[in-house]
């Protein structure tokens, strides 16, 4: 089960602003995309219109050669996870409870969930160094335990295609580097028939997670390719407006700011 996710020139503005004037670009199975750039430079914007969630000014988007339009709510469901930047709780519920929600696309018959269900909950909680938390009420979560609630509730819908907008904001650097290893080892178990795009502010993940990144200049211009040629220290000065230099050391790579004197 993959997904191929197309955009056709597609254009994204808000209010009189473009955000993305002209993009057209394939999402491809095996691939795991970073959406970065500035503030208010379009990013959830953009995975609205690619989840199906917002129109565009111009332009479409089709998964698997159908227009997002066309497809039924529930069919699409089965295809797409939506992980949105901030989740709001209004009730007590068990952390089992609320990953279980996402598998409501999967379940038949009267909608109870089957033992698999109950599996695949448990799965992507114990997949996020979550399982001690499964009997826990939601509301008593930290801001970035509930981040990683949402990140294992969006695996477990098990869906081809991943949105997940910026999934790693709340997070300490080893809980963004346990997440993102998650999401890799999650693709690489599926045979890379998944696809994942995911919003990030930060540059050095991406270089060393995402094969691949779209950045956003704000302006309208959207660069797409593999992630260390998009991501690089003149493009990424450029976006940001401000200057960043590239340091390699025993292997490693990181674009760091040049501060001023
Ligand atoms: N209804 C609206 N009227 C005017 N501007 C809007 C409206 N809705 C969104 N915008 C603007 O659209 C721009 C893009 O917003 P978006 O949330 O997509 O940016 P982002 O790249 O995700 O930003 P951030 O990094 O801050 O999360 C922002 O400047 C926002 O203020």
């Amino acid at each position: 089960m993959n997904a191929r996710l197309r955009v056709t020139g597609l254009m994204l503005k808000a209010a009189s602003r473009t955000l993305v004037e002209s993009l057209t670009q394939t999402f491809a199975p095996g691939e795991m995309w970073c959406i970065a750039g500035p503030n208010g430079a379009g990013k959830t914007t953009l995975i609205g219109a690619l989840a199906g969630l917002s129109k565009a000014a111009a332009g479409s988007v089709s998964l698997d050669g159908v227009d997002l339009a066309d497809w039924r709510a529930a069919d699409l469901a089965r295809r797409r996870g939506l992980m949105p930047q901030s989740s709001h709780d209004a009730f007590d519920a068990t952390v089992l409870d609320i990953v279980m929600l996402n598998r409501f696309p999967h379940l038949t018959g009267w909608g109870w969930e089957s033992e698999a269900d109950r599996h695949a909950a448990h799965a992507a909680l114990d997949r996020l160094g979550l399982a001690a938390f499964a009997a826990r009420d939601v509301l008593s979560l930290s801001g970035g335990e509930r981040q990683r609630v949402a990140l294992a509730a969006t695996l477990c819908q098990d869906a081809p295609l991943l949105l997940l907008d910026e999934p790693l904001s709340h997070l300490d650097l080893h809980h963004q580097i346990d997440c993102l290893h998650a999401l890799n080892a999650w693709m690489r178990e599926r045979g890379d028939t998944r696809t994942v795009i995911f919003s990030c502010h930060d540059l050095n993940l991406a270089r060393r997670y995402a094969t691949h990144a779209l950045l956003l200049d704000g302006a309208g211009r959207a660069h797409a390719g593999l992630a260390r040629d998009v991501l690089s220290a003149e493009r990424a000065s450029a976006a940001f407006g401000y200057p960043l230099t590239l340091i390699r050391e025993g292997g490693h790579e990181a674009l760091v700011p040049r501060f001023p004197n």
